[in-house]
């Protein structure tokens, strides 16, 4: 009897998606940019957009208001898609990328291009933080570290005013 080895697991699919949606997208959203026509929104901004009547998603780093879809989606009056329906409300004024991603085929995706209004932008506390990190990436190791300023030796490293623990020799 010939054994034969299991073929390798398939990668996950999000990544390949991901460039897939952005290739299929990027010609409609480079026109809208030339006509000014794009707009730049935080998480938090389209967290405000979650009803039916004014309902916005995040994929991809890209912002789209599908209140026409939800609207028009079957599912309201029968049984018919209903689950469909709250799989799509569910995720109204969030980011879901995986969701849509691993969902839609590339035919389902392109059609999201007519629904696209921007950009998805960082809030200003994501950017301070951002910039917080990249300076202490940054910053030369002494600075990084600010041991006790009380204490010496190896009492330094447990010190409640150490902010952070002295980095190895
Ligand atoms: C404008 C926005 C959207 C458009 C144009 C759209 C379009 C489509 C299309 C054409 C299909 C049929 C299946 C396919 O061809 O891949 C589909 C299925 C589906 N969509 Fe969307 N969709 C949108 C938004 C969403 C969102 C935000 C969600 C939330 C996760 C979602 C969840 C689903 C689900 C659960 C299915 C059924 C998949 C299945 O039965 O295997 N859709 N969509």
């Amino acid at each position: 009897m010939t054994v034969v080895a299991p073929a390798p697991l398939a990668p996950s699919a999000a990544p390949l998606a991901r460039s897939r949606s952005s290739q299929l997208l990027g010609l409609f959203e480079d026109r809208l940019a030339r006509n000014g026509k794009l707009g730049s929104y935080t998480l938090e901004e389209v967290a405000r957009h979650d009803s039916k009547d004014d309902a916005w998603v995040a994929v991809d780093g890209k912002v789209y208001d599908i209140t026409p879809h939800v609207q028009a989606h079957a599912g309201w009056t029968s049984g018919c898609a209903t689950s469909q329906l709250l799989a799509i409300l569910r995720t109204l004024g969030t980011d879901c990328t995986d969701e849509v991603l691993e969902i839609h085929s590339n035919r389902a995706l392109a059609q999201f291009a007519p629904f696209l209004i921007g950009r998805l932008v960082p809030s200003t506390d994501e950017q301070r933080q951002q910039q917080q990190q990249q300076q202490q990436r940054a910053a030369p190791k002494e600075q990084q570290t600010r041991a006790c300023p009380f204490a010496a030796g190896s009492y330094a490293a447990t010190c409640p005013f150490a902010t952070r623990k002295p980095l190895p020799p």
